[in-house]
């Protein structure tokens, strides 16, 4: 199959097949060997802060003292609820993440590169659509990431 954003299409003129980029609209003769930069993606994340976080603060919690271990355990016990169907990420996002994000089930819509802090980034953009990642840390705190588009 071909790498993801990418399609398969026929010249109208020469009955050629070429490759067309379903993100920038590039077309191309060569076969595509890697998925297509999709350029902006969506994804929602459920964060759990921690006191070293830079802002150890949110909507949930006034003055957020848990140490970094204990987030990364909270942040687990979600995540095994998620893969085992037992409850929804926007719902546990909702109810948990320390996020202002929160209040959209964790979206927090399209971004391109140099948005988000370096380490969400880089496993943001390495998500398939639909997939959960493992935790990640940034300054932020400990986040679990779905990829929605
Ligand atoms: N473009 C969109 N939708 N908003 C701008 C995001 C700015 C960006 N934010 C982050 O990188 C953190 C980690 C991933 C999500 C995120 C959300 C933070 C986490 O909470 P905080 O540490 O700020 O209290 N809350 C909002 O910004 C940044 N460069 O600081």
């Amino acid at each position: 199959p071909l790498p993801e954003g990418w399609e398969m299409r026929t010249s109208r003129s020469t009955g050629m097949t070429y490759f067309l980029n379903m993100y920038t609209k590039k077309s191309q003769w060569e076969r595509p060997e890697a998925p297509a930069d999709p350029g902006e993606i969506r994804c929602s994340h459920l964060l759990v802060k921690h006191a070293d976080s830079r802002r150890p603060s949110s909507w949930r919690e006034e003055n957020i003292t848990r140490t970094k271990e204990e987030a990364l355990e909270l942040l687990k016990g979600y995540r095994k609820q998620i893969v085992a169907n037992d409850a929804s990420f926007s719902d546990l996002a909702s109810k948990y993440s320390d996020c202002s994000s929160a209040k959209r089930g964790g979206d927090l819509g399209l971004f391109g590169r140099g948005q988000m802090q370096a380490p969400f980034e880089e496993e943001a953009f390495k998500l398939k659509i639909g997939q959960l990642s493992r935790p990640v840390e940034t300054d932020s705190g400990v986040h679990i990431i779905v990829r929605t588009a």
